[in-house]
């Protein structure tokens, strides 16, 4: 993890990992904008429809409320030139005119609005089920990748910034058509205004690509480092962590850490804007005079009689306008080319795929499983890993037989769990099934015929009887199973005790959560194994928060349900270890030894000496 890497480097440089982008890069994000509209689209083809619709009647409005004013004030000097004759009947339908417009284009601009938020909001919660979806497909060694975080990292992000995105490229639509019906005008009088135009924003448009590129450059350099923030802002303050930070008192030692990089961060950042305000400065001024020298030239000619003063003020206004669209187009589109970058990092997670994926033609899963599994020379190296896992391992796990696996920490024995049930593929030789490499069966049916609890079993925050319906959540609603299964595994004691029962919250992140102590826990988790009803059941160190009595019972229940079933145990304890019928041992992740309780201790090998070294702890 990024975090404690860290903390033993010098945090330096980072705005130097990716340089800034060029123009080509920029331009070439764009091409995304389809795939993302299309996504809009689909989110809601009706909100989509009007909301176009809208902004192309709200884009029509501009030119016309101008050419109004002009007509009004032409109508003014007309009967200001002849006062004994005042018909004021066309001026006021002219103001009225105006006036209905003014009300139409603020209802146009609420609607759209309006529209905007809830196509927002429905985008923003699709792609975030989106995400989620296609996290859920990935493969268990692809989350622990560093660059795959980071890039799930930013497409989590962009899901609710991706509603700014939509806003800017509809409102873009709407402002060059409004353009396109202002220059018009402004053709019609003198086209090398609409030059003039350009060349006075172009300088504000290049000054905000540019600083547009070095901004999302450092926002994509910093992601390790505010995933880091965002692991440090959660570590200080969350229920998970607060007993350990309070006991070795660690809150100043995160505190700095989150101080001395975000100062770190935001220096860097002060940097940035600050460069950019000044600039920004100078070439706004640019744009003004671009506009003054226009004004000067209309004034000009109507001082001269050539335009009238209702010409004045609609020229004079299209300018003004053109200018302040033609502004915001330009620097809305550096912005939609930086969110188009963005959307580049969403559509990347997105393309990842899975590497452990149903062959075309899956062989059938076999229901019984008749032979059981063969480990052929298996060897599995973690990414990233110099060292191997496992390494060449050679043994069978027969339909119906109880197998336990014992070694020291890190021997490997929960990788070789996660390799049966093909959370990973080994990186070198087998596994077989009756037979049939795992690989030529569907993983998703593998998995539905296989039942783990792992050690770090996940502590759901949901009901207690939905956390024992998560082994087979299907089933959520089929209380009597879910009782059963409670009995089982000791969890029904540890349930009836809590005031709602199975509809009682676990865990303290919620207000009416009830939190349990970890023996409890490992009997709600187990009440999954049983829940399952799998033809494999694996159970990696099930039993080490419970007590004596407890782990005993399991047991007892244990045998009985699997009877007939094939199992695997991991367990540091050899009293439960003795009830399997046979036993492999593993050290370093390769075979040691093999047999039952009984033929291991004759043999006097490593698990008779360990088996002792326990046995004398008790003595
Ligand atoms: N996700 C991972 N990435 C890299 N290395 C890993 C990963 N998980 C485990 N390892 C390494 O693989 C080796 C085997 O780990 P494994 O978890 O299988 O051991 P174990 O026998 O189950 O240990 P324990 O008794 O402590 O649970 C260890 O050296 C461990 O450091």
């Amino acid at each position: 993890m990024a975090f404690w890497s860290n903390l033993f480097s010098n945090p330096t440089r980072r705005t130097s990992d990716k340089p800034p982008l060029t123009i080509k890069e920029r331009f070439s994000a764009l091409k995304n904008l389809p795939a993302f509209l299309k996504l809009i689209w689909q989110t809601s083809p009706r909100m989509a429809f009007a909301n176009i619709v809208l902004r192309i009647v709200r884009a029509a409005i501009p030119l016309s409320t101008l050419y109004i004013g002009k007509l009004i004030i032409d109508e003014v000097v007309r009967l200001a030139r002849t006062p004994d004759n005042l018909e004021l009947n066309y001026l006021f339908l002219l103001i009225g005119l105006e006036f209905g417009l003014a009300i139409i284009s603020d209802l146009l601009n609420r609607a759209t609005t309006l529209l905007d938020s809830l196509l927002g909001d429905l985008f923003a919660n699709q792609s975030s089920i989106r995400l989620m979806e296609h996290a859920a497909s990935l493969d268990l060694d692809q989350f622990e990748d560093a660059t795959f975080y980071d890039k799930l990292e930013r497409a989590r992000r962009q899901t609710l910034s991706r509603t700014v995105l939509m806003t800017q490229v509809l409102g873009q639509a709407q402002d060059i058509i409004t353009m396109a019906f202002l220059s018009v005008g402004l053709i019609a009088f003198n086209p090398w205004l609409i030059l003039l135009l350009v060349v006075a924003v172009i300088p504000a448009f290049l000054g905000e690509s540019h600083f547009n590129e070095r901004s999302y450059s450092l926002v994509h350099g910093w992601t390790p480092e505010r995933r880091e923030l965002d692991y440090l802002r959660m570590t200080g303050a969350s229920d998970d962590t607060a007993k350990e930070v309070k006991i070795f008192g660690l809150s100043g030692f995160l505190t700095d850490r989150f101080r001395q990089l975000s100062d770190e961060f935001y220096n860097v950042n002060k940097r940035l804007v600050l460069k950019r305000a000044a600039w920004g400065s100078l070439f706004a001024s640019i744009g003004s005079a671009g506009y003054y020298g226009a004004y000067v030239f209309i004034i000009y000619k109507t001082v001269t009689g050539h335009l009238s003063l209702g010409d004045l003020t609609f020229l004079s206004g299209s300018f003004m306008r053109m200018r302040g669209l033609l502004e915001s187009i330009l620097n809305r589109f550096s912005g939609i080319a930086e969110g188009s970058l963005y959307l580049q990092d969403f559509f990347e997670f997105f393309e990842l795929q899975p590497r452990i994926t149903p062959p075309v033609a899956p062989k059938p899963f076999p229901r019984p499983i008749r032979q059981g599994f063969t480990f052929e020379n298996v060897g599995f190296k973690y990414r990233n890993a110099e060292k191997w896992a496992i390494r060449n391992l050679n043994f069978e796990l027969k339909a119906g037989e109880k197998l336990a696996l014992v070694g020291e920490n890190g021997a490997g024995k929960t990788t070789l769990v996660k390799l049966l049930a093909r959370l990973y593929d080994p990186t070198e030789g087998r596994i077989l099934l009756d037979g049939t490499d795992l690989r030529e069966y569907d993983p998703a049916e593998l998995r539905r015929e296989i039942g783990v609890i792992f050690q770090d079993f996940v502590r759901f925050q949901l009901s207690a009887g939905n956390n024992i319906a998560i082994g087979r959540i299907e089933e959520k609603e089929n209380q009597p199973r879910i009782e059963t299964s409670a009995q089982l595994s000791l969890a029904d004691s540890v349930i009836k005790k809590l005031p709602e029962g199975y509809n009682q919250i676990i865990g303290r992140r919620f207000s009416k959560g009830l939190d349990l102590s970890g023996g409890e826990w490992q009997k709600i988790a187990l009440g999954r194994a049983y829940m399952r009803d799998a033809q494999l059941l694996i159970l990696d160190e099930p039993t080490a928060a419970l007590d004596a009595r407890a782990e005993h019972e399991v047991f007892q229940r244990f045998a009985e349900l699997t009877k007939g079933k094939t199992a695997v145990l991991i367990s540091h304890r050899f009293s439960t270890v003795r009830m399997a019928d046979r036993i492999l041992v593993i050290e370093n992740g390769q075979f040691v030894e093999m047999g039952s309780h009984t033929e291991l201790l004759q043999k006097g090998g490593r698990y008779a000496e360990l088996f002792h070294l326990q046995a004398a702890g008790y003595r």
